[in-house]
Formats: C-alpha cells, sequence, structure tokens
C-alpha cells in the first residue's frame, strides 16, 4: 500500500533558492518513521547528502560484485489548487486511483525502492551485491545540490557502479499510435536541455503616442517565429531509430515493414508521429515558451519585455548547433539572447548481451509484468538526476515501472498526477524483484520467449 503521507508531505520545488525545506524536513523524519528496517539494519548506512537528500549504501555480502544504484527523488514540482479532481496533496483515493502531486514523478519511486527494501530486510534478506539508493531533494530544479553532491559523494570515495537505474520512462500503454500491446521502454539517454532569455528593450512612453514598435511587439514577433519554425526534423538519427526497430513488430501491417526500414521511410514516419507531442519529442529538438513577462500598467509604453524558451536537445543534435539556428530564425539584433542553462543530449547507454542492468531489467520485467509484448531502448524526453553520474558508469538507464495510458503522460507535471494501488504495488514488487535478480554474477542465458529481446 502506498505511503500515503508522503503524498501529503508538499516538498515543492520552485526554484534552485526556493524550496520548501520545511517539508524536506519532514519527508526525511516520515521515511525513518515508515521504514525502520531501512534505517536500523546494521549493513545499511544511511547519510544526509546536501543538507535534505538522502544516500543509503546497502553492503551486500560479496564484495566482489560491483554495485549497482537506484535513484529517485522526494521533490515536486509546484501544484496549482484548481484543476485537480482532488487537491494536489491530499492523497485522495478515488476508484482504485491515489490522486496527488508526486504519485508518478517521483515519490512512486522513493517510497517504493525503500518499501522493497523494507519488505526485504524484514524477510532477514541479505543482498549479495551492494547497492546505493539515492533520494534527491532538488531534481525538479536542476539536482545541483542534492543529487549531483551524492554523485560527487560517492565519486570521491572511487565508487563505479554497474548500473544506475532512475525515472524517465515507463511501460507504454496506447502512447505509441499503431502499438496495441503495452512495451516498456527503458530510456537509454536522455535529451540535452538549453534554456534561453530573450530581452527586448526600448524607450518606455506615454500610450497615447506609441512607437511603431514596442518591446512588447518585437518580442512577441520573434518568439512567435521560434514556434512556427520548428527544429529540423531528425527522427532516425538518433537511438529512437533503435527503439523503433525494436518495436517493429508491435505494429500491424504494413507498418510493421515501414519501421523495420526506417533507412527509407523515416521521413514519412516523421511527419506522422510529429503530429502529437510526444510523437514530436522523439522527432526533433523542441520548442517551448515557457514565460513572457512585460507591462506594468495598461498606459504605460513598457521599457522591458523578457521571455524564456526552453528547447529539449534531440540526441543527434548539440547546444551550440540550436543555439545558431535560434539566432537565424529570429534574426534580429533587437533581442538579446542569453543563456540560462545549457547542457548536451547524453550518452548513449550500453544495450547488449553483456549489458549487466539491461539483462536484469528484462528478468524482471518478465516476472512481473508478464503481459509487456516488447522491451526496447528508449530516450528519455525530459531531464533526471542520473545525468549527474556520468563519471560513475555509462549504464544509465531511465524506467519507471509503472503503466502509463495516453492521458497519463500529461499529468505529469499536469493536473491529476495519479497513480492506481495495483501499479504501485506493481512497482514496488518490481523493485523487490530487482533487487534480488540484481545478486547474480553472471548474465543470464539468452530468454526464449515471444518477448523482445
Ligand atoms: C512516439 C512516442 C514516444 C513517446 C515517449 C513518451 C514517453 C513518456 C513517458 C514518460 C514521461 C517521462 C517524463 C520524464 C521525466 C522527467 C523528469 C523531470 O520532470 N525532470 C525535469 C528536470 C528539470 C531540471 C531543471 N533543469 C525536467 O525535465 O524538466
Ligand atoms: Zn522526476
Ligand atoms: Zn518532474
Amino acid at each position: 500500500m502506498f505511503s500515503l503521507g508522503a503524498i501529503k508531505i508538499p516538498t515543492v520545488a520552485f526554484l534552485r533558492k526556493q524550496l520548501n525545506t520545511t517539508a524536506l524536513i519532514e519527508f526525511g523524519k516520515y521515511i525513518q518513521k515508515v521504514f525502520p528496517a531501512v534505517f536500523s539494519t546494521e549493513f545499511i548506512q544511511h547519510e544526509v547528502v546536501g543538507e535534505y537528500s538522502y544516500l543509503f549504501t546497502v553492503r551486500g555480502s560479496d564484495p566482489q560484485l560491483m554495485p549497482y544504484m537506484l535513484l529517485a527523488h522526494m521533490d515536486v514540482v509546484p501544484a496549482s489548487e484548481e484543476g485537480w479532481k482532488f487537491p494536489p496533496f491530499s492523497a485522495e483515493e478515488d476508484e482504485g486511483y491515489i490522486y496527488g502531486r508526486g504519485t508518478l514523478d517521483n515519490k512512486n519511486s522513493a517510497i517504493g525502492i525503500l518499501q522493497a527494501l523494507e519488505f526485504l530486510l524484514r524477510r532477514n534478506y541479505r543482498p549479495r551485491r551492494s547497492f546505493y539508493i539515492g533520494i534527491g531533494h532538488d531534481e525538479e530544479v536542476s539536482g545541483l545540490d542534492g543529487g549531483k553532491q551524492i554523485a560527487m559523494l560517492l565519486q570521491a570515495r572511487g565508487v563505479k557502479l554497474s548500473f544506475l537505474l532512475d525515472e524517465g520512462s515507463g511501460i507504454l500503454d496506447g502512447v505509441i499510435e499503431g502499438i496495441k500491446s503495452p512495451v516498456a521502454l527503458i530510456a537509454v539517454t536522455e535529451k540535452g536541455s538549453l534554456t534561453l532569455n530573450l530581452t527586448v528593450r526600448s524607450d518606455p512612453g506615454h500610450s497615447s503616442a506609441p512607437p511603431k514598435e514596442t518591446s512588447i511587439g518585437i518580442l512577441a514577433a520573434a518568439v512567435s517565429r521560434l514556434e512556427k519554425n520548428p527544429m529540423p526534423r531528425l527522427f532516425g538519427y538518433g537511438p529512437e531509430l533503435m527503439m523503433f526497430e525494436h518495436l517493429a513488430s508491435e505494429f500491424a501491417f504494413p507498418l510493421n515493414i515501414v519501421m523495420k526500414n526506417l533507412w527509407l521511410f523515416s521521413p514519412l514516419v516523421s511527419r506522422i508521429i510529429e503530429r502529437k507531442p510526444t510523437g514530436n519529442s522523439m522527432v526533433r529538438t523542441t520548442t517551448a515558451l515557457t514565460i513572457f513577462k512585460a507591462g506594468i500598467k495598461f498606459n504605460v509604453i513598457p521599457h522591458l519585455a523578457s521571455a524564456a524558451v526552453n528547447f529539449r536537445i534531440h540526441p543527434a543534435q548539440k547546444v551550440a548547433e540550436v543555439l545558431e539556428i535560434v539566432k537565424d530564425t529570429i534574426d534580429d539584433d533587437r533581442v538579446e539572447i542569453t543563456v540560462t542553462e545549457a547542457f548536451d543530449p547524453l550518452p548513449i547507454s550500453p544495450w547488449d548481451d553483456q549489458a549487466l542492468g539491461v539483462q536484469i531489467f528484462r528478468r524482471t520485467i518478465m516476472d512481473v509484468f508478464p503481459h509487456v509484448s516488447s522491451i526496447a531502448p528508449g530516450v528519455c524526453i525530459g531531464n533526471t538526476d542520473s545525468r549527474h553520474f556520468t563519471n560513475l558508469t555509462d549504464a544509465i538507464y531511465r524506467f519507471n515501472p509503472v503503466v502509463l495510458k495516453a492521458d497519463d503522460v500529461s499529468r505529469i507535471h499536469g493536473w491529476n498526477e495519479r497513480i492506481s494501488v495495483k501499479d504501485y504495488e506493481k512497482q514496488v514488487e518490481f523493485l523487490f524483484q530487482l533487487i534480488q535478480n540484481s545478486d547474480i554474477d553472471k548474465l543470464p542465458k539468452p530468454h526464449l520467449s515471444t518477448h523482445e529481446l
């Protein structure tokens, strides 16, 4: 059963220096109360990192086995009171669903990991392979003070990981047009990000004698040009090619043939899948106008107009290239462009028979979600704390073991975020099995089943 108390704690992260620290402290106390075995077992060390994040070191009985890591975060994005069926921090249960900010992103993982470990400890289970659990407190605002500090601490201790599992993808059921059965997408990379601040300054004055162009008009035209001129289609040039090739047999004829031959059909496929926002995010670097500020009074021409634009960079592109395209598209020197945040897409993690993490995930997914018909490498369209761990392993995977239906994706950061009680229990079961399956020292033999391998 979901620890509903965790959802009721409003661990909202608004800006890096605007966190609800009272709630973060309360969350720390809460997990100590509900997971007593995790906090008192002799072979588990817990540390508070960056004031509010938690790092657990679970010492396995066999020091020869290279450790792995499970990552999650306790902070959530803000939630408005209106628009929700139930208040976002009420953890109300309705028709088998628990509603609340953080039920999918990402208290389900934070609590689910600790719950699975608590269950194992109560059964006197001691893992053979050591592992780390990181619960960040500021993932939604960069992870610099939480997740990144955990990574730096482990790096300073000389830790190397065999693999790392974080949030960022899931079991998609009816999300990809043309695929009827649920498919597990394990993201092997995540898109890069570029956030630009655009500013236009012009002389202030009386609205009764306006200039031909105002700061607002100039800026509005610039952002509109960005929106009307999407970044180039790059479908088929990144790991999404691998994803669709793996999923090809899930499509009915003739789409299965099309997907198997993306070298020929990718221009056609990209035009179809870009029509939906999630599909579009696979096709290109996305452009999102997220902040627009100007004006103080209806009869005053404002001196300043500013906007923020957030680009999520396709794995086949880099920050510098996106910036060049933006400058060419705006093509107006009056628009001052400054970079607020920028990083390239993350490296692509191994996806082959030698990749221990992948084999363990496959086996665990098949154990716990037998109705999943394919397991494929995917691309995380958002960003996760795992990007701070690239010095510890090249095997970083993003996968939340939760079934997401078409309307669930927009609940993440949106209204009515929810998880079904059944899905949460499955998540705990997955983690419970995963920890045990990770104790193998050799890779399992390739599985001969109808599953996509
Ligand atoms: C052809 C269709 C394929 C569709 C694939 C869509 C899969 C959608 C599944 C799950 C959605 C995952 C959401 C990603 C998690 C992102 C976590 C997050 O919100 N991170 C923040 C970090 C902000 C850090 C500050 N710079 C973010 O990305 O904004
Ligand atoms: Zn998240
Ligand atoms: Zn999020």
